[in-house]
């Protein structure tokens, strides 16, 4: 993977360190020289080697521009061509760290912020699966992180769209588990076992692999292999039935765990010593081998762990499927995405000329103008221009990022209750009871109760309330750790974050 940038990328950017390494890119900190923003800067190297990775190149754009308008989700700025025509460059939102390096130096998470973390997945999963998309590769390299523990989630190279199967029941009808590749330690036993089918539950229980990683420090089930891997989860979740090891429809899943050597278990409970309870209850409801079981995201979002987090406003869900303008089955030619992906760059590149020629007068015009300018322009640009103003607010400190060392990709090829085992859980019904208690609570809604949980809440529904929510979690998050970066000499984000100390 060569580290050689384009000399008209030099032209444009100031490149000052790299940030991470993965399996498909190099991404660097950068900063453009013509808006002095600080950027992450990726070169996805060779995107166009073949029709699986030219596919997956254009599958991470798309699905990019589609979802980057959520607050946890990472802003794709830009893309931009390199110059023999293999390479390609994406221009990112800048983040301080990622979770992986912040869960090495131990000391830096304390429960709020694990908490408020989970809280951050939840939401940006939520609005994925409500598009009927799919993540796929959730681990925590892939979770972005700012020194306000603001989380944005990336690299979308593996999502796809649930969308071609109209009103699916989950668990059944799916698609064909083909070239499924996301890292090892994350994946699900149903991918493990080679099931057909697929669910939502494969982003649930790489989910629960991330909470259990932040708890124990370090990863919960590190396999060696892929049966290492299986071996593994065996000996620490709950003994599957028989109907569960069927209902995930492999064709030797039952024949594979028979044969299992039998080693000393180490239930979760052993593995991740925990005071939290709520904590251990969610991992466990999130690693359950049979995918139906596990928590769906809906039920994440007010569990005791993160309800003091919960707020329907801040849980936007998309109305509607989000499905690519390709389906899955078609593979284009490499000729074919390499075209698609630089008529995107026109079109981009088009938006922002007619934006700018539309600013330049509208300025000369009368003010009543601007609405209709507003309205002219696209939603990469609007997008652009709302994340710069947040860059411009947000602070540059040191990027903590480095390079991702899990095993990757590239070479490899509902209806629950809690369960009550005498820990003192809500079950379910009382749990909505009390969300809706509290989403009536004029404390944390201000008013605005039509909102619901169940609603399909919208992004513009949760700017134009962002004020009533940030009344709800300043106090709790954000000024103690503002407070501790004010208070500290260092610019690091991990230093920071040491500081903070118990925030509640
Ligand atoms: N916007 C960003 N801000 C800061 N660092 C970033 C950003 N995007 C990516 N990184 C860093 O670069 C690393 C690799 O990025 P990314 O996951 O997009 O690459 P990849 O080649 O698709 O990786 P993978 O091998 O996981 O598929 C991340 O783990 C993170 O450390």
């Amino acid at each position: 993977m060569t580290e050689e940038v384009d000399g008209h990328i030099v032209d444009r950017f100031d490149i000052s360190k790299r940030l991470g390494k993965g399996a498909y890119g190099i991404v660097w900190k950068a900063v453009d020289k013509r808006s002095r923003e600080t950027v992450a800067l990726k070169k996805i190297f060779d995107a166009f080697r073949n029709q699986t990775d030219s596919q997956r190149t254009f599958r991470e754009v798309m699905f990019l521009l589609q979802f980057g308008k959520h607050p946890n989700i990472i802003k794709l700025f830009n893309i931009i061509k390199a110059d023999n025509n293999k390479d390609i460059y994406l221009v990112f939102e800048y983040m301080e760290a990622d979770l992986h390096n912040v869960i090495k130096k131990i000391t830096i998470l304390k429960d709020i912020h694990k908490q408020y973390i989970m809280c951050q997945l939840f939401r940006a999963i939520r609005y994925l699966h409500s598009g009927n998309v799919l993540h796929r590769d959730l681990k925590p390299s892939n979770v972005l992180l700012d020194a306000d523990c603001r989380v944005k989630l990336a690299d979308f190279g593996l999502a796809r769209s649930l969308s071609s199967l109209e009103d699916y029941p989950e668990g059944q009808n799916m698609p064909e588990l083909t070239e499924y590749v996301a890292t090892r330690w994350y994946r699900s036993p149903e991918i493990l076992l080679a099931a057909k089918r697929y669910t939502k539950g494969v982003d649930m229980w790489s989910l629960g692999c991330i909470l259990g990683e932040m708890l124990l420090g370090r990863a919960l089930f590190p396999g060696t292999s892929t049966i290492n891997q299986i071996e593994r989860i065996m000996n620490s979740i709950v003994r599957p039935s028989r109907a569960d090891i069927d209902s995930i429809g492999s064709h030797y899943a039952a024949s594979v765990l028979d044969k299992m050597p039998s080693r000393a278990r180490k239930p979760l409970e052993q593995l991740v010593s925990t005071h939290d309870n709520n904590a251990m209850h969610l991992m466990q409801n999130l690693l359950l081998f049979a995918p139906t079981r596990r928590l769906t995201v809906e039920e994440c979002l007010i569990h005791p762990y993160v309800i003091q987090f919960h707020n329907p406003i801040d849980e936007p869900a998309l109305s509607s499927d989000v499905a690519l303008p390709l389906p899955d089955h078609i593979q284009l030619s490499i000729d074919d995405y390499r075209e698609k992906l630089y008529q995107l760059i026109q079109e981009k590149r088009a938006n922002t000329r007619k934006l700018t020629h539309d600013r330049i007068t509208t300025s000369l015009q009368p003010r009543a103008s601007t609405a209709n300018q507003e309205k002219r322009g696209s939603e990469w640009t609007e997008g652009r221009r709302k994340s710069s103003a947040h860059d411009r607010a947000a602070p540059i400190a040191q990027a903590e990022c480095s390079d991702t060392d899990y095993d990757t990709a590239r070479n490899s090829a509902q209806g629950h209750g809690y369960e009550m085992n005498g820990g003192g859980y809500v079950n379910m019904a009382e749990m909505r009871a009390r969300d809706r208690a509290q989403s009536a609570d004029p404390r944390r809604m201000n008013g605005s109760a039509s909102v619901t949980h169940n609603n399909n809440n919208n992004i513009e529904g949760s700017r134009r309330h962002k004020e009533r929510r940030r009344s709800s979690e300043k106090p709790r998050m954000f000024s103690a750790l503002r407070g501790s970066r004010l208070g500290s000499s260092s610019s690091t984000t991990n230093q920071r974050l040491v500081t903070s100390g118990n925030v509640r």
